[in-house]
């Protein structure tokens, strides 16, 4: 908490999947208190957040008004935080908005390119305003990253597979190509060709990312978000994997990204770097 009084939330995308568990977690603090709802979905229009989420009135109605919420969050005394968990195509002028009104972005919505990542690195540098985006708030994911980059020393080979609810719009996704970013930054490429491969159905082997890491994705009713990375090597496979069974699992990450984001004057990405 900055002096006595709780950090002011704006949360993007609030009657989402994300958006809704985000509500419920802030109002479970006492330092950090939820000051606007926004989404763009007709239907919620003017409902009760609070309601919405399953964790009683808060008095704060969905609105799709972001800019006049900013600018109402700017207003604040404390600095304020806009949470985004909304959609690909919106996520970058969302980042942008926020911190030219002098609020600090926590996103986790995925779908940002590098060159948006940087431009948004470079905007938030000048802005001097923190900005945290995070592929994955989960400490699991973490643990898992972490333990492939130390197998990404010992293997050659490696492919990663993302499995998820068949809602999600963007494919690979943001916490797989941040993997495979992970472990192409020690310089070493990965799964020389073996064989000369034809893929009779195209895609049939994947995408390639970086250091020709491949990706798999998957979309089924019934998952929620999943990752394996498999490492080959003759004789054997070591295979990670991650399995998200509710949202809360990224609950802890998202409170503590409000608490550190309004210390920070940079853009920081992944939440280990919060760790
Ligand atoms: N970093 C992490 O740990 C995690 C990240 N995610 C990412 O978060 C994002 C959201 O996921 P999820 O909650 O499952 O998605 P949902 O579709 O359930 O929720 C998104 C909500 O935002 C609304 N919305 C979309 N665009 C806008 C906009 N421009 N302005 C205001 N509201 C908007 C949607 O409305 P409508 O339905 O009308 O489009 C919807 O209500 C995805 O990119 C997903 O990959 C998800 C889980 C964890
Ligand atoms: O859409 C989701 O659900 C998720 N999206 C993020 C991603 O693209 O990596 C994080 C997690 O996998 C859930």
């Amino acid at each position: 908490m900055t002096g006595q009084l709780p950090i002011p939330v704006l949360v993007n995308g609030a009657a989402g999947k994300m958006g809704r568990e985000v509500v419920k977690a802030i109002a479970q603090t006492t330092d950090l208190t939820l000051i606007g709802a926004v989404d763009r979905s007709p239907e919620y229009q003017g409902l009760d957040i609070g309601e919405l989420a399953g964790c009683g009135e808060l008095e704060v109605p969905v609105t799709d008004q972001f800019e006049p919420m900013l600018a109402m969050l700017a207003q604040e005394k404390e600095l304020g935080v806009m949470v985004d968990f909304t959609h690909p195509d919106s996520v970058y002028s969302n980042i942008r908005s926020a911190i030219a009104y002098g609020i600090r972005p926590v996103v986790g919505t995925t779908g940002l390119s590098a060159k948006q990542l940087q431009e948004l690195a470079e905007f938030a540098d000048k802005a001097s305003t923190g900005c945290l985006v995070i592929p994955n708030f989960s400490i699991g994911m973490v643990l898992l990253q972490q333990a492939a980059i130390q197998a990404s020393q010992h293997f050659e080979h490696v492919e990663i597979i993302e499995l998820h609810h068949n809602q999600k719009a963007d494919a690979p996704s943001g916490t797989a190509l941040q993997t495979a970013q992970m472990l192409a930054e020690f310089g070493k490429t990965f799964n020389p060709p073996t064989v000369q491969e034809t893929e009779k159905l195209p895609g049939a082997r994947g995408s390639v990312a970086d250091a020709e890491i491949r990706i798999h994705s998957i979309r089924l009713p019934g998952l929620i978000a999943h990752q394996e990375v498999i490492f080959g090597a003759p004789g054997q496979v070591y295979t990670l994997r991650h399995d998200t069974s509710d949202r809360a699992c990224y609950m802890p990450g998202v409170l503590l990204a409000i608490r550190k984001v309004i210390q920070l004057k940079t853009l920081v990405y992944g939440l280990e770097k919060l760790l």
